[in-house]
């Protein structure tokens, strides 16, 4: 309550900081910033420019510097993690610890191993044989065959078998853990290909799965609805307790010298999602979606350089290089497969993958069309596109010259979104409230579907495009629960993307991001909005990252609110202010993006009927 009065508080002020900055008149004193991990001097360059005040590629001024601000985080902080369990333990929400902020202590690996020795392995590995001998050829629908291929593949869209690469992953993760260290939690683990049915991509989305519960004290797995098939395959012990998850491998390289041989390493597994058997060249792929001279940067992140790539996005991503880039360590090729493990869920979400009749869909998130792993030197022609780029924009990345020669890159190849937020101007009430409930919508499916958390939903993460033809009938639909919902859209369509410091449940695995890993993004300036909502993310989770709070996804919500009341369309009466803001002291009460759904601004957007036009009868506003 103390929060939401707060919020509401803010709220009120979020106007008149807007009118005290100039109303529009080039003033920057409210800031939306970007987490971006950047080195200080780009940070100093970006601080004199003389530019900050006016949107890139638009006359109008804008709230918000051309360059964005950050604060510092630490340079090698990795926070990307994982935990496992059974299908079929409680499905109980979690109790949180009253008032309790301290951490509770990290939990180890907690695979059981034969008594006096190493796990034993043998099982997996007959399996793994097994599962690789066929998803090679599963994985790999598409010619990844370059002597072969022709142009117009970006239409292609590549069907990967989610549930064998997760499952593959999960071994791997569990092999490579016993001796790696503690890398990752594993809490119930079923091991056996016939479990796998259990997670596969149709069951999935029609689940809407929940985390097991636990029991925080110990961290121990409530152990019901456990089966036979766990872990006692890996450990070789017939008979398995309820404690056997607190056991820890302890490091012991030296007597299980053949686990590498028979784990795939991350590097491998990411090659097989990609469905390559070798990395490519930069080039090699990019020249599969366009002519390689008319490749053109449209944004940067932290990690990712961004292209478009004829009708497609490539996002180029270097990893597992040690030199920093951008002022980061690099990332592994573990985070990688992580992230486009996540990415692969989401994609499940579609109304067009899979099963017709799933109980959650949604297209809200971007689409991920391919993923490819390249190692090389830089592609000429990205390298003058990031030139041309950054003459207009100033870059805050590195040179991508600066890169080794044998640099590995993944690229993500997804669709097209359009602009980013910050980029983009709304044109009225109705557009705003649009985007509204797009995001709302989305992030309700998803939360519903599979705990999703974005927990980064700043206006970099936000894409919108406009209809060419605009139809202010169009809708778009989503699924919850098995009823489908129409939204009238007044042609915008919005995506998100950027899943990094995301959380889900893919159904027998939750894939987080540990902030606690980076206490820096918590330090952002008071009263700026972003870094505001990671403050309020952390104590909404009293830093139990790992587990389901679907209140940080209203965090987001109502941090929207404030961009598009900061970014103020041109149209804007008293009125339309007057609701945006009431429509955020009402968020404040809400526990989840589901709860948000049901708000008054957006019944007469709502329809439960399928409908591809909205009913002419509907008033139109
Ligand atoms: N699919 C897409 N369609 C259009 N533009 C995109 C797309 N993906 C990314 N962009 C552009 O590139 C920018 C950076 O992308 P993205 O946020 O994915 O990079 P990142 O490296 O993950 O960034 P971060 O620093 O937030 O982690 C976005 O703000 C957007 O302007």
């Amino acid at each position: 309550m103390a929060m939401a009065s707060q919020e509401g508080a803010r709220g009120d002020d979020a106007w008149s900081e807007i009118l005290a900055s100039g109303g529009g008149g080039g003033g920057a004193h409210i800031r939306a910033v970007y987490v971006r991990r950047r080195a200080q001097e780009a940070s100093r360059q970006r601080n004199a420019d003389p530019r900050v005040g006016f949107a890139a590629g638009e006359n109008r001024p804008s709230f918000a510097p051309i360059r964005r601000n950050s604060w510092n985080r630490s340079l090698s902080i990795r926070g990307r993690e994982s935990i496992f369990f059974a299908p079929g333990t409680n499905i109980h929400p979690q109790q949180k610890p009253c008032g309790a902020l301290k951490r509770p202590p990290k939990p180890c690996n907690r695979v059981k191993k034969t008594r006096g020795g190493p796990p034993d392995l043998r099982k997996e590995k007959a399996y793994f044989e097994e599962v690789d001998a066929f998803e090679l050829i599963e994985e790999s629908p598409s010619p990844k065959n370059f002597g072969t291929w022709t142009r117009g593949i970006e239409q292609n869209i590549i069907v990967h078998d989610l549930s064998a690469i997760l499952e593959r992953w999960k071994i791997s993760k569990i092999a490579r853990c016993a001796t790696s260290g503690p890398l990752f939690d594993i809490m119930e683990t079923p091991l056996v290909p016939s479990v796998l049915s259990n997670c596969s991509t149709d069951n999935y989305a029609g689940k809407g799965f929940k985390t097991p519960e636990k029991d925080r004290a110990t961290r121990r797995t409530i152990t019901s609805g456990y089966t036979s098939n766990s872990l006692k395959n890996i450990s070789g012990e017939t008979s398995i307790d309820a404690s056997f998850s607190e056991l820890k491998i302890k490091e012991e390289p030296t007597s299980i010298p053949s686990l590498s041989g028979e784990a795939l390493t991350a590097f491998a597994q990411l090659l097989m999602v990609c469905g390559q058997s070798a990395p490519a060249t930069l080039a090699e792929v990019l020249s599969a979606y366009c002519k390689l001279g008319s490749i053109v940067k449209l944004g940067e992140g932290t990690y990712g350089e961004v292209y478009r790539a004829g009708s497609t996005i490539c996002k180029v991503v270097p990893f597992d290089g040690n030199s920093l880039v951008n002022g980061e360590t690099q990332k592994k090729s573990e985070e990688e497969l992580e992230e486009a493990l996540l990415c692969l869920t989401l994609n499940n979400l579609r109304a067009d993958r899979g099963d017709k009749g799933k109980e959650y869909s949604c297209n809200g998130f971007i689409e991920t069309k391919d993923f490819w792993v390249c190692q090389g030197p830089y592609e000429p022609s990205l390298v003058s596109a990031w030139e041309d780029w950054d003459a207009k924009n100033g870059s805050e990345n590195d040179h991508p010259n600066d890169f080794a020669k044998d640099q590995c890159y993944i690229i993500f190849v997804q669709a097209d979104g359009g602009r980013d937020l910050e980029k983009f101007s709304l044109l009225d009430y109705n557009e705003a409230r649009s985007l509204l409930l797009q995001v709302t919508a989305t992030l309700a499916v998803a939360e519903s579907a599979c705990e999703f958390e974005h927990r980064d939903l700043h206006w970099g993460n936000i894409l919108l495009a406009r209809d060419e033809m605009p139809d202010k009938n169009r809708t778009m639909t989503v699924t919850l629960q098995g009823k489908k919902i129409c939204a009238r859209t007044f042609g915008l369509s919005v995506s998100i993307i950027d899943f990094t410091l995301s959380r889900i449940n893919t159904g027998d695995a939750v894939l987080f991001f540990d902030l606690s890993k980076d206490p820096d993004l918590f330090k952002g300036p008071k009263g700026d909005r972003q870094a505001e909502t990671y403050r309020k993310m952390k104590k909404i989770t009293k830093e139990y990252w790992e587990e389901s709070f679907p209140q940080t996804n209203v965090a987001w919500l109502i941090y929207l609110v404030d961009i598009v009341l900061q970014k103020k369309y041109e149209t804007c009466t008293t009125k339309e202010e007057k609701e945006l803001r009431s429509f955020k002291r009402r968020l404040s009460s809400c526990g989840s993006a589901r709860d948000c759904l049901g708000d008054p601004i957006f019944s007469d957007m709502l329809s439960e009927e399928e409908e591809d036009v909205w009913p002419s009868a509907m008033p139109l506003l």
